[in-house]
C-alpha cells in the first residue's frame, strides 16, 4: 500500500463524562487514531489577545460576531487529562480562529497531530507549521466545503510542508451530518497530485458512505455517529479499513 488506512473515531460522538474509557474502547476495537474536534468561540479567543479592545473591534467589523463554528468541545486541558489514560494517537481538529494561541498548549498537552484550518492561516501558515512541528505535533491543513483545494497546494508543496489535509465533507461545527458526494472531486485532485500524502475525510462518513471517499483515494477516515451509534463499532471499524484498503493502489 502507498498509503495506510487510519480509521479514526470522533470522540465528538462519544460519552464526555467518560472519555478515557471511550478512548480505549475504541483502540480496542481497532481504532487507529482518534479524533479530537477542538472548537471555540471567538469570545474566549478575543480574551486571549493582549489588544482586547482592538480585538473586539476588528472582529465585530470582520466577522460580525460569527465564531469559526457555531458550537464549543473541548479544549487543551481535556486532551492533557486524556493523555494521561492513552498513548492512542490524537488527531486533534482545530475549529478555531486563531489556531497559533493554541500551537504551544496543545503540544505540551500531548497531541499528536494538530490540523488547522486553511481559511483562517492565509497569512501566516509557513510559521504555524513551523511551530507546530517544534511542538512535537504533526501539521495537517483542513478545508471547509466552500474552500477551493487549490488553496491548500502551497501548503502541501512548502519547504515546511503539512503532512496531512483534511477534506470537510460537511459544514464543520457538529457531528451527524450528511456526507457531501461533490467533495469527492477534491479528495480525487489531492490523490493525483499527491500519491503519498495523507488525506482525511471528515463528516457523514459510514458504511454508505465509504465507497465514494476510499475510491477517491482518502486513506484517514473519520466516523463519530456511525461508529458511536452502531450496535457493534468494531465492525463499522473493520469495514472502513476493508474498504480503503480495498480501493487503495499497491505500490
Ligand atoms: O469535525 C467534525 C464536525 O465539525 C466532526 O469530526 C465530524 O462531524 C464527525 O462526526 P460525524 O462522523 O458524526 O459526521
Ligand atoms: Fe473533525
Amino acid at each position: 500500500m502507498v498509503v495506510s488506512p487510519k480509521i479514526a473515531p470522533s470522540m465528538l460522538s462519544s460519552d464526555f463524562a467518560n472519555l478515557a474509557a471511550e478512548a480505549k474502547r475504541m483502540v480496542d476495537l481497532g481504532a487507529d487514531w482518534l479524533h479530537m474536534d477542538i472548537m471555540v468561540t471567538l469570545k474566549s479567543e478575543i480574551f486571549n489577545s493582549y489588544f482586547t479592545l482592538y480585538s473586539r473591534l476588528y472582529n465585530s467589523l470582520c466577522y460580525s460576531g460569527r465564531h469559526f463554528v457555531p458550537n464549543l468541545t473541548i479544549g487543551a486541558p481535556v486532551i492533557e487529562s486524556l493523555r494521561k489514560h492513552t498513548s492512542a494517537y490524537l488527531d486533534c481538529h482545530l475549529m478555531v480562529t486563531n489556531p497559533m494561541d493554541y500551537v504551544e498548549q496543545m503540544g505540551k498537552a500531548g497531541a499528536s497531530g494538530f490540523t488547522f484550518h486553511v481559511e483562517v492561516a492565509k497569512e501566516n501558515w509557513q510559521e504555524l507549521v513551523r511551530k507546530v512541528k517544534s511542538a512535537g505535533m504533526r501539521p495537517g491543513v483542513a478545508l471547509k466545503p466552500g474552500t477551493p483545494v487549490e488553496e491548500v497546494y502551497p501548503l502541501v508543496e512548502g519547504a515546511t510542508p503539512v503532512e496531512m489535509v483534511l477534506v470537510m465533507t460537511v459544514e464543520p461545527g457538529f457531528g451527524g451530518q450528511k456526507f457531501m458526494p461533490n467533495m469527492m472531486d477534491k479528495v480525487r485532485a489531492l490523490r493525483q497530485k499527491y500519491p503519498t500524502l495523507d488525506i482525511e475525510v471528515d463528516g457523514g462518513l459510514g458504511p454508505s458512505t465509504i465507497e465514494a471517499a476510499a475510491e477517491a483515494g482518502a486513506n484517514c477516515i473519520v466516523a463519530g455517529s456511525s461508529v458511536f451509534g452502531a450496535p457493534e463499532p468494531g465492525k463499522v471499524i473493520s469495514l472502513l479499513r476493508t474498504s480503503v484498503e480495498k480501493a487503495q493502489p499497491t505500490a
